[in-house]
């Protein structure tokens, strides 16, 4: 078993120190406040491209003001390393185009 699919504790999560994000049962989650369908559509096209390079995919909600993201590797059922570093994409994303998440 390598690391990328060693499932994390709350406490490992949590010392993850990502902004906007909170745990969800087995599963990261964040709402970034988009305030335009524009603005999420193209969060959603960068959060995809990553997702797409990463081989690690989020689902995905997107609404006229929100996009809703929620992480977790299927794989094992729970949130692992590669879910902790596309949150920190993701959240790069969104400060690229200067959108906050929902706290
Ligand atoms: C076959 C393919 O590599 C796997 O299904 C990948 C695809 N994207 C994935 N995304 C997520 N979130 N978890 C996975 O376990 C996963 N596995």
């Amino acid at each position: 078993m390598t690391d990328a699919q060693r499932k994390l504790s709350a406490a490992e999560v949590a010392e993850a120190g990502l902004t906007g994000w909170r745990q969800a049962g087995e599963a990261l989650a964040a709402t970034f406040r988009t305030r335009k369908f524009s603005t999420g559509l193209e969060l959603v096209n960068r959060i995809g491209a990553s997702a797409e390079e990463a081989n690690h995919h989020p689902d995905l909600t997107l609404t006229y003001p929100e996009v809703g993201v929620t992480l977790s590797s299927h794989d094992v059922g729970g949130i692992t390393s590669r879910d902790i570093d596309l949150a920190r994409t993701v959240s790069g994303h969104a400060a690229d185009l200067g959108v906050a998440a929902a706290e």
